[in-house]
């Protein structure tokens, strides 16, 4: 549905110019959930705005359904255009309109007749929950109900493809789950193709089929999000992806915590579980032959594509050699190990 072939967008000239996007190849099948996630500054807004044309590429082609928008006259972008909705981080909704004329807007640019545009607001509104609001202007609306006017107005020309753009970057967390409810709810109901952007993996985790990397303009790493957060390889990605993961060291250890050992302390371990790692129960193996008592603090696992991934916080009792062996012993079946610091031998 959603093509970007050898997408590059340069801002500027000579040696102040700023290479945003570079040679990005994307592809987003009809029906599917794209995420985009990068830090700050890693060119996720431009790469998105290029598939609309807000933003013409410097090269590259950009299909949508087929049509490469790059070959489009100026006259002739609106009407593709219509055929991909897109929302924004700040709504960009009309303060001067209510709700209703908000919605209104596009099919009045369109040349809609007004009893038909009655009846297609009235049912946009009731898709996204908000019937009861038509007549409410913007400032008298939450957030996630801002947002939501938004999605009915991108989705008022009927577009095959909605783009959002740090959608839910200004909600709160609860507000957030919910229109990230709505946005799958919407992509089953009506087939609608959706590539989001954002820097939150938390969002990428809860709705997105497949997620694509990115850092400094290049498209780093690409795969299904549960196959990705087994098999990530770059640094960049097992970041964003222990960034989703809540492990924290309990505070009572953290006081007592020392950066070197002694005679009488104990290594906290963190222990990072991957695609990668071998599928036996180390833990037990490493207790029962190399005499190592394991004491779980914390522990986040998860499954996805049928691979466990995620992390444990642990405290290792037995001597320095013994401890020093498990831990080789971990590393070698492809246990991420890192000692976050020592606590002294309990009493
Ligand atoms: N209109 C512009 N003119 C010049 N440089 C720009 C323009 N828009 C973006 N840039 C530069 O392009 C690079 C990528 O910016 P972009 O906004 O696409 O990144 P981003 O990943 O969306 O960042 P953020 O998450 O902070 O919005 C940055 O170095 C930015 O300064």
């Amino acid at each position: 549905m959603i093509k970007l072939i050898n997408i590059n967008k340069r801002y500027g000239d000579g040696p102040q110019a700023v290479h945003a996007v570079r040679n990005i190849n994307l592809s987003v099948s009809p029906g599917q959930i794209m995420g985009v996630i990068g830090e700050s500054g890693a060119g996720k807004s431009t790469l998105i705005r290029c598939v609309n044309m807000l933003e013409q590429p410097t090269s590259g082609q950009v299909l949508v359904d087929n049509q490469d928008l790059t070959l489009l006259k100026a006259n002739q972008l609106p009407a593709a255009r219509r055929n991909i909705g897109m929302i924004f981080q700040h709504f960009n909704l009309l303060s001067s309109r209510t709700v209703f004329a908000n919605v209104a807007l596009p099919l009045e640019l369109a040349g809609m007749s007004k009893a038909a545009i009655k009846n297609r607001v009235h049912e946009l509104l009731e898709l996204v929950g908000l019937s009861n609001r038509a007549h409410t202007y913007p400032n008298a609306l939450s957030g996630g109900q801002k947002q939501r006017v938004a999605i009915a107005r991108a989705l008022a020309p009927k577009p095959k493809v909605l783009l959002c753009d740090e959608a839910t970057s200004a909600l709160d967390p609860n507000t957030t789950h919910s229109i990230l409810n709505l946005l799958k709810d919407l992509n089953r109901k009506l087939g609608l193709t959706i590539l989001l952007i954002t820097h939150e993996m938390q969002v990428v985790k809860s709705i997105c089929d497949r997620v694509a990397i990115i850092s400094d303009g290049e498209l780093i790493e690409e795969g299904e999000v549960a196959w990705f957060f087994a098999n990530a390889k770059t640094k960049l990605a097992q970041r964003f992806i222990s960034s989703t993961i809540n492990l924290a060291i309990p505070p009572e250890y953290q006081a007592r915590l020392s950066a070197e050992p002694s005679a009488e302390s104990l290594p906290i371990v963190r222990l990072g579980f991957s695609g990668d790692t071998v599928d036996s129960p180390l833990i037990s193996i490493i207790s029962r032959e190399l005499n190592v008592d394991v004491s779980i603090l914390s522990a986040d696992m998860e499954y996805a594509g049928g691979v466990k991934f995620g992390f444990m916080l642990a405290e290792l009792e037995g001597s320095q050699a013994q401890t020093q062996a498990a831990l080789a012993y971990l590393q070698e079946h492809k246990i991420q190990v890192e000692v976050l610091g020592y606590v002294r031998r309990h009493d």
